[in-house]
């Protein structure tokens, strides 16, 4: 791990003291994923906004918990124009498992994203998902050859920066789905330049072949509208979608706002 423990919130390091030891599937998954880039593509051709609905129910920055049937959240987010879903795993934060990853799979034909906080092989082999998330700032010199076992079991990879070196080390591990995460994982702060100026960064070689997605902190269609501006080919959304009802929720931002060139007035 770059980040020295210290430096972390202290929900963070109670969130990666849990991952060290949450223990992996007795069996190594194979999967036939549905492809993330395509699901984009249906979106734009369908004129909605590429958007990775989160199922989310609950996370250390927010308050309660949304307790409903998962499957019915995610059916909803769909219905609501999603081209791809997140579904958080980790249990002990943000109320999530592997078994709603699993029938929330089996009940939608879009991507699901597996959200977690994966640091060892063994870890992939929980659950089978389209794409798992790794995060660059937890993983180190880990980060390739992880890529390499999640993409040896058929996984679509999609790695989290938050800052250019990074995006550099993401790049060099051969990640070709990057996200760009706005909340800080070390002080749990959200700041929408820091995809502008990540994504600014991205060598021009580079630009036709990483698929760019903006993560937190987006809950209007001017901060959709704003990391479009900046180069996301697609927006992963949590909070603004949970908070109150799901399908309306997606709808609202999956739908390009009229004047959405209007100045953007969130931090
Ligand atoms: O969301 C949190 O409170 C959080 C706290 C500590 C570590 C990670 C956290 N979130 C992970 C995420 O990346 C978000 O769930 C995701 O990007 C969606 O963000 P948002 O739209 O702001 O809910």
């Amino acid at each position: 791990m770059d980040t020295t423990e210290s430096e972390l919130a202290p929900a963070v390091r109670s969130i990666l003291s849990a991952a060290r030891e949450r223990s992996g599937g007795d069996e190594r998954v194979a999967v036939d994923p549905r492809s993330l880039p395509a699901a984009f593509a249906a979106a734009e051709a369908d004129d909605r906004v590429p958007v990775i609905a989160e199922v989310k129910p609950t996370s250390p920055t927010t308050d309660g918990e949304r307790d409903e049937d998962p499957v019915a959240l995610a059916t909803a987010m769909v219905e609501g124009g999603a081209a791809a879903l997140s579904v958080l795993t980790e249990p002990e934060h943000f109320g999530g498992s592997t078994d709603a990853l699993e029938r929330i799979r089996e009940a939608v034909d879009v991507p699901v994203l597996r959200k977690d906080f994966l640091l060892h092989e063994a870890q992939f082999d929980a659950v089978a998902a389209d794409v798992v998330l790794l995060i660059a700032r937890f993983l180190g010199t880990d980060l390739e050859p992880m890529v390499q076992a999640a993409r040896e079991r058929g996984f679509q990879v999609l790695v989290e920066v938050h800052d250019v070196a990074e995006l550099e080390r993401a790049l060099a591990a051969g990640a070709d789905v990057v996200g760009v995460n706005n909340r800080d994982l070390a002080a749990l702060e959200v700041d929408l330049g820091t995809f502008e100026r990540v994504a600014d960064s991205l060598p021009t070689a580079e630009r036709g072949s990483v698929t760019l997605i903006a993560e937190s902190g987006i809950s209007t269609n001017e901060a959709v509208a704003r990391m479009r501006r900046a180069g996301a080919d697609a927006l992963l959304i949590g909070s603004a979608i949970m908070d109150g009802p799901v399908r309306a929720n997606t709808e609202r931002l999956t739908t390009p706002a009229a004047g959405s060139d209007t100045e953007d007035t969130d931090s």
